[in-house]
């Protein structure tokens, strides 16, 4: 595959920046990391996920006011601007788009340089097709999904001084006035191993307990369909799993009381085992299961509990 001479790493979390390194290195010759509203020696890490020239404000603001920065730093250059899928992204997105004359793709899953231009793919049709979007701009900008990249291993030898970066006053008239800790939790299902998650078959809320205690019992994450969590609201956003939320990769994926439907299933073709707990043994989410165990999730997870034990 070709390289674009520069690849420009940005986003509203460290953690996300670090994702979105395990791919930079193999689409542009030059890694440049822009870091916002953390320690400069936190960013000097940035160096070992693969950054040739990592730059730094530890000013805290909100990130889309940034815009002006960092086209103060790239622009009249080629290349492409990479950034998590992420809601504060798309508004960076969008400004440093209109600002640079850059084509802007979301929701990608795989990029390629294809002689000199960017291409971008992405599920579309709730998952059943996939789109590729051309990119022919001189910059261009891409938001990349959760679980694209294998994560950089921070095992690079690349090393440097952190550059302060001089900030350029944006236009805007949105203040961060305050900032209160999150109250759900941080859990990052695209990381987790292992993953155990619940759909429509959970009868009640309090019953989410006793899958927790299986969680506890292998050391697993808790996941769940979006109806769990977007009609439901048992749980976090964070924790749902498909097209349109988490893209996971775990090494296990066991799925209890869910039907398979492929806007789910999309989160987690690339675990490397499914086992799969349902009543109905025609649920579509056995075709993809490496494991299945057909019976009542009420009378299998207590089991599985007590074997465990
Ligand atoms: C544009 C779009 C985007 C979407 N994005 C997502 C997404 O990102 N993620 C997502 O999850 N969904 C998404 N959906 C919704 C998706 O289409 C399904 O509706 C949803 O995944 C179904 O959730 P479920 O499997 O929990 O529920 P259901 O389809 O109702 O399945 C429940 C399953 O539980 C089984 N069951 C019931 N009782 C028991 C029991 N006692 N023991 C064992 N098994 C039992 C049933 O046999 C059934 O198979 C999207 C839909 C659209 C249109």
């Amino acid at each position: 595959m070709s390289k674009v001479s520069n690849i420009w790493v940005l986003g509203d979390t460290l953690g996300k920046i670090e994702e979105i390194m395990g791919g930079a290195k193999n689409l542009g010759e030059k890694v440049t990391c822009f870091v916002f509203g953390s320690k400069k020696d936190e960013a000097k890490k940035m160096f070992s996920f693969g950054a040739d020239e990592v730059f730094c404000s530890e000013e805290d603001d909100i990130f889309e006011n940034f815009s002006s920065t960092v086209i103060a730093n790239i622009e009249n250059q080629s290349g492409v601007i990479l950034m998590p899928n992420t809601k504060r992204c798309k508004v960076m997105a969008g400004i440093l788009g209109a600002k640079l004359n850059a084509g802007v793709s979301t929701e990608a899953n795989d990029i390629k340089i294809v002689e000199n231009s960017v291409e971008s793919m992405k599920m579309m049709y709730g998952g059943l097709a996939i789109a590729t979007e051309k990119i022919n701009s001189k910059i261009a900008i891409v938001l990349v999904n959760s679980g694209t990249f294998e994560q950089a291993n921070g095992n690079c030898s690349n090393d440097g001084e952190v550059k302060e970066l001089q900030l350029v006053k944006s236009n805007t008239s949105i203040k961060c006035i305050n900032k209160l800790p999150k109250t759900a939790s941080s859990v990052d299902l695209g990381k987790a191993k292992k993953i155990i998650a619940v759909g429509r078959g959970i009868a009640k809320e309090e019953d989410l307990e006793m899958i927790k205690e299986l969680c506890a019992a292998i050391g697993a994450e808790l996941g769940c369909s979006r109806p769990i969590a977007e009609g439901k609201k048992w749980m976090e956003h964070e924790r749902y799993i498909g097209i349109s939320s988490v893209m996971a990769k775990p090494d296990v994926y066991i799925s209890i009381g869910i039907s398979g439907q492929i806007q789910h299933m999309v989160g987690v073709k690339d675990a490397d085992k499914i086992i799969v707990i349902n009543k109905d043994k025609n649920a579509p989410i056995f075709d993809y299961a490496d494991y299945g165990i057909v019976g009542d999730l009420y009378k299998v997870v207590p089991a599985l509990i007590n074997s465990l034990k």
